[in-house]
């Protein structure tokens, strides 16, 4: 295989190998196997990432009209994530944004004709996502869908939380522990029946009720990062609710920095930074590994 281009960046620290593939020629699904995944994103003997991102228009995405159905005609471009650990996410709202960016960066699209957002393609649907003012970049996550109530199990002590779907699963936990201490390395234990496919579980310390939170989070296909958007959405949600609010926008700090979630009767607007790091090849030689 020749040398491909590749960036890297990330969204609160929430860090992404991304692969520009416009026309779906340089990496067709079966060569973005589960096991390029996890070497793109091996931080030793890869680039290092909790992701992949690939960049590609939504008519080269096999599974595109099935996911998209009559969206498929206004979202161009797709956003084909993988988790780490190769496996394939309906949603990732720090992905998405630097998705948008990327595709800016690479002048794909201009950053001028981002204000009103466009539509991008993931597994979960569409989302509509646009450059902000501040230089970064919010997307509309579509309403959070709670689905019930369920319990994390770390280190023996059980937190209760709040299921909710931002199209991928959440386990949002508010509780009273400071989240700094407590130990993420191993994924928390959760009750398989709810979350049949799995679950990012958020614990969430309450800094202002329906105003502020800080939260650390483990995902489902990576284990604990530095920042989760769909989680941070999900947290928010759970914490206007604990606050007897259903609308706010809600600070939510997370260990690689700060996100903003506005919830009102319709949707949710997740709002934040987004940075291309680097930009390069992959060498004929790592990719023949
Ligand atoms: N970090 C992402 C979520 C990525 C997908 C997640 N691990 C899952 O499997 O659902 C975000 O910013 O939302």
């Amino acid at each position: 295989m020749n040398a491909r281009r590749v960036l890297v960046g990330h969204g609160t620290e929430n860090d992404f190998v991304v692969l520009p593939d416009p026309d779906g020629t340089g990496w067709p699904e079966d060569r973005l196997d589960a096991r390029v995944v996890r070497r793109l994103c091996d931080r030793r003997a890869g680039l290092g990432g909790d992701g992949v991102l690939r960049v590609v228009r939504s008519v080269h995405v096999p599974d595109a009209p099935t996911v998209l159905g009559e969206a498929l005609g206004r979202c161009e471009w797709f956003m084909d994530h993988r988790n780490a650990d190769g496996s394939t996410a309906e949603m990732c709202g720090n992905g998405i944004r630097l998705f948008l960016h990327v595709l800016v960066a690479e002048g794909l699209v201009e950053r001028s004709a981002c204000a009103e957002g466009l539509w991008v393609g993931t597994r979960g649907g569409p989302r509509r996502v646009g450059a902000a003012p501040d230089g970064g970049y919010w997307v509309d996550m579509g309403p959070a869908r709670p689905f019930g109530d369920g319990t994390a199990e770390l280190d023996g002590a059980v937190f209760p939380g709040r299921a909710v779907s931002m199209g991928n699963p959440h386990l949002a936990c508010l509780t009273r522990v400071d989240v700094d201490t407590l130990d993420l390395t191993a994924a928390p234990a959760v009750d398989a029946g709810l979350f049949p496919d799995g679950v990012n579980v958020e614990f969430v310390n309450v800094v202002e009720p329906g105003r502020h939170v800080r939260l650390r989070v483990s995902e489902r296909g990576v284990g604990e990062t530095r920042s989760c958007g769909t989680g941070a959405c999900a947290a928010a949600w759970t914490a206007l609710e604990a606050a007897g609010a259903a609308t706010g926008t809600v600070t939510v700090d997370v260990p690689g920095g700060r996100l903003r979630v506005t919830v009102d009767g319709r949707t949710t607007v997740l709002t934040g930074p987004a940075v291309v790091v680097a930009a390069g090849e992959l060498t004929a030689e790592w990719l023949a590994g």
